[in-house]
């Protein structure tokens, strides 16, 4: 693709010869092959500005930047006010605009992305439309898959997997939309028909710094992205109105927005709702009548996620009968609420919940369904969210009969010192600090232990459970590393469970 052809999207003036044949686009200099497009982004760690000489060296065709004093003199340039989004639009271009010619679906909000994905994805399989989905997991369709590098990649690689997937036959995309991805321009460049906001909780602020401006993340997907002079003219949002954040994102919508929620009675919610182990069923209302559904997923959480797909499958004007098709058919993701099978009487659940909000909305859950105790090992991650830490400690404790401190991701931060600022949230609760024999012996009163080892920490709860208790291995759900330092280590709650449980019964 010639350089001209591309600087449409940039709208901008270049200096030099704009016929240059352009071989793909890339932020990172390390990345450059012959012909590419370099971006120079002015990161928050580094400026990309000083690896343009880099770039032109490994071969890079021209430069996108914002500082001319850094302009090359060697390859052509083209000067941008925002180059994050400028790399967004034209790496969409591209790769053909992918999401111009198929439906695309947006999550955001703090919980529940994951889930909702998956199941809007059994929605729209239902009604006969094969969707891709990218998100946390991976970014998958059919029997392609490409690794997940984050829950919403760079804008290149974001667009270079909607251009992969839509050739494997996807007819729809279904994405997850991190704060991180609005705020750094990532999507940019994707045209979204719907727009789902879930849930705004405590998170991130280590990026964010205030809930506000955590909030004006989210809502660029909703003002900026759903805005009328974008490619696709059928345009919705779909928001959780029990969320204080989501009646304030619904008040500035630029698309028309279907509403729903559990306590507020909006255009898409459930009445006649029962929760069991078994799951949640009950009647969905929408705007074009309602029908009865049954769910295999668990807790009032998750009717949440069930309420979100099911706006987004009413925005799609999808026909009831697929979304109560599409929400029956959906029974499990990876890593989320997950069993792990085993000969000792114990439920265990492996779940992905690394914030206050998600530990106590599945805490809760699992306090309604519990007929004996309940022992939760959980972390945090590092170099993340530090104010996190002790809201976490406070939410586990309170909540179980016995949880175990233990490591996350310690990344490079020192795992200790993660451990004591969540025991920092405990304390004042006046629970009784446990060694791990202490606990393996049977623990009287509702109780913690501080065990920064993970795999002990799984085999400790394994072996002071008994038949009918629940254990919770929280926060790491579908990961199968543990990054410590910055070396990513083989490590995976469920195969750690599954081993504890044989050496006991051995
Ligand atoms: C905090 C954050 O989001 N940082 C992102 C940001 O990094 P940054 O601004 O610090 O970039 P930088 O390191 O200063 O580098 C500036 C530029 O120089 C370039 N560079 C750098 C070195 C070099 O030798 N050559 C070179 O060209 C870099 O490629 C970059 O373009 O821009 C980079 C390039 O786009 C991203 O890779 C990086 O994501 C980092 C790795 C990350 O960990 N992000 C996480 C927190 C994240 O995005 N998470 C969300 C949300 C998860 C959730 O919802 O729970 C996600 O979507 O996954
Ligand atoms: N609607 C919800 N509200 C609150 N908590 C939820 C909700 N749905 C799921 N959770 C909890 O949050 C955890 C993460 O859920 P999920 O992976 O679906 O969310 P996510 O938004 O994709 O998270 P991440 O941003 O980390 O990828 C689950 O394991 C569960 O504990
Ligand atoms: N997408 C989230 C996931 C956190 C998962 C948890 N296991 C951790 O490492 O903190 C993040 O990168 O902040
Ligand atoms: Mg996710």
């Amino acid at each position: 693709m010639k350089l001209s052809s591309l600087l449409g999207s940039l709208a901008k003036e270049l200096t030099g010869n704009d016929s240059v044949e352009i071989t793909g686009v890339t932020c990172d200099s390390r990345s450059v092959k012959p012909g590419m497009l370099f971006f120079a982004l002015p990161g928050a760690t580094v400026d990309g500005h000083r690896f343009i000489p880099a770039a032109v060296t490994a071969g890079a065709a021209a430069v996108v930047l914002e500082d001319t004093a850094s302009a090359p003199q060697e390859v052509p340039w083209i000067s941008v006010t925002d180059a994050r989004s400028a790399m967004a639009i034209t790496a969409a271009e591209f790769y053909g605009k992918p999401t111009v010619d198929l439906p695309l679906i947006g999550i955001t909000g703090t919980n529940g992305k994951t889930t909702t994905s998956y199941l809007v994805e059994s929605i729209l399989a239902a009604a006969g439309t094969p969707a891709a989905v990218l998100g946390t997991i991976s970014y998958r369709f059919g029997e392609t898959t490409i690794e997940a590098s984050h829950t919403t990649p760079e804008s290149t690689e974001l667009q270079a997997a909607f251009r992969k997937l839509a050739d494997a036959g996807a007819r729809a995309f279904v994405m997850e939309v991190s704060s991180h991805a609005l705020e750094q321009k990532r999507v940019d460049g994707c045209y979204f028909d719907v727009g789902i906001f879930s849930n705004l909780t405590r998170d991130h602020l280590d990026y964010h710094k205030t809930m506000e401006s955590y909030l004006e993340s989210k809502q660029r997907l909703f003002e900026d992205l759903l805005r009328p002079d974008t490619l696709k003219p059928r345009r919705r949002a779909a928001v959780n109105m029990d969320d204080e954040y989501g009646v304030r994102i619904a008040g500035r919508a630029a698309c028309e927005v279907i509403t729903y929620g559990v306590d507020f009675q909006g255009d898409v919610h459930a009445v006649d709702v029962q929760s069991s182990v078994n799951g949640i069923s009950g009647r969905l209302v929408t705007p074009y009548g309602a029908i009865a559904f049954s769910s295999r997923l668990l807790g009032r959480f998750n009717l949440y996620n069930i309420l979100a797909a099911a706006s987004a499958g009413v925005a799609l004007e999808l026909p009831l009968e697929a979304i109560k098709s599409g929400i029956e058919g959906h029974t499990t993701v990876p890593g989320r609420m997950e069993r792990v099978e085993n000969t000792q009487g114990v439920t265990l659940l492996v779940d992905y919940a690394h914030t206050g909000d998600a530990l106590e909305n599945v805490l809760s859950t699992l306090q309604e369904l519990a007929t004996a105790r309940i022992i939760t090992v959980f972390g945090c991650g590092g170099d993340r969210d530090t104010g996190k830490r002790p809201i976490m400690g406070r939410i586990a404790a309170s909540m179980s009969d016995l949880a175990i401190v233990t490591s996350d991701n310690p990344r490079t931060e020192n795992p200790l010192t993660i451990l004591g600022q969540v025991r920092a949230g405990i304390l004042p609760l006046g629970f009784r600090e446990y060694t791990p024999e202490d606990a393996v012996g049977g623990f009287p009163e509702k109780g913690f232990v501080m065990l920064e080892n993970r795999a002990e920490a799984i085999r400790l709860a394994v072996r002071a459970a008994k038949p009918g208790d629940i254990i919770l291995l929280a926060g790491k759900g579908h990961e199968d590393y543990q990054i410590i330092g910055t070396t990513k280590h083989h490590f995976d709650d469920r195969e750690e469970a599954r081993r504890a449980f044989e050496e006991i019964s051995r």
